[in-house]
């Protein structure tokens, strides 16, 4: 289970400058007062668009960033109070899979293993479960330095799952992935939700929306570094009065342009001549 309470981010951004002259610098708030409750057997989607602060989060969950405030707490553990505790509770899928490009599939993995202080033949059995579960066995004794995408995300997914963490963070993991690499992908975490994958507590960010509706029990809609929403697909249909639920996510990221467009649209039906 994985809670995240009041978490805040701001980065020292530089801006303008040029050759002769110097630049500023500006603060940026990445995430504010974030919230989320992530439980187990259960698939969390954070979804937001682009710079709403999703990778900011789940860099700060994993233990890259420090936050400025807040609290992040994996199975009642405190990542900043005991990040080795809690690190070991999660496998982590980044956006930059980082593969040894001159290990096969199979040395990536058992490497990972061994730095989790998994014995040999414990770890090679590990990378052989997760190259069945995964379906990568044809590329298991490859060297990584050739794979396409969808290669080396299931590579670096069965590194995430290796020490088979009870959370599970992956960071837009559908991202350059062509449909059938997505729906494999997309089977696995259902199996790793259900009991008999180990009721799995996952936590996923994007921003394709049709993602999140085919796959998550539970959304958290970020914008501008906030959550602005959290329920089912279904209850943010509902809470927004929308059909579909691509117009819900506009409604509750963009409210802004959703005022505007209907003020645009009672203003034209004033004009209308009678
Ligand atoms: N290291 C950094 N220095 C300065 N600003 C940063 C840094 N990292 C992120 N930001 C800013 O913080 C905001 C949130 O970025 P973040 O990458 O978390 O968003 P995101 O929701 O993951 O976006 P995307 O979907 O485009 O990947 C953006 O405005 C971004 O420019």
């Amino acid at each position: 289970m994985i809670r995240i309470d009041a978490l805040h981010k701001e980065f020292e951004a530089r801006t303008g400058g040029g050759l002769f002259k110097r630049g500023g610098k500006k603060v940026v708030t990445a995430v504010e007062h974030l919230d989320l409750q992530a439980p187990n057997g259960r698939i969390t989607g954070l979804l937001g668009p682009n710079g709403a602060g999703k990778t900011t989060s789940l860099r700060m969950l994993a233990g890259l960033f420090l936050p400025d405030r807040g609290t992040i707490q994996v199975d009642e553990i405190d990542v900043l109070q005991a990040p080795r505790a809690a690190l070991a509770r999660m496998g982590v899928l980044g956006d930059a899979h980082g593969l040894y490009p001159r290990l096969s599939a199979r040395e990536n993995i058992v490497y990972y293993a061994r730095l989790q202080g998994m014995p040999m033949d414990q770890a090679q059995a590990r990378a052989e479960a997760l190259a069945e579960l995964l379906d990568m066995r044809s590329i298991l004794e490859r060297r990584a330095d050739g794979f396409s995408q969808g290669e080396r995300m299931k590579t670096s997914l069965a590194r995430a799952l290796v020490h088979d963490p009870a959370n599970i963070v992956l960071d837009e993991p559908t991202n350059g992935l062509d449909v059938l690499a997505t729906r494999a992908l997309r089977e696995v975490l259902r199996h790793l939700r259900s009991p008999e994958g180990g009721n799995k507590c996952i936590v996923f960010s994007s921003h394709i929306m049709q993602e999140v509706e085919q796959l998550c029990d539970q959304v958290v809609v970020m914008s501008h570094g906030r959550s602005v929403a959290t329920g089912s697909v279904e209850d943010l249909m509902a809470q927004t009065g929308s059909d579909r639920f691509e117009d819900a996510f506009v409604a509750l990221a963009f409210p802004e342009a959703t005022t505007a467009a209907s003020g645009a649209a009672a203003t034209d039906r004033q004009e209308q001549p009678a």
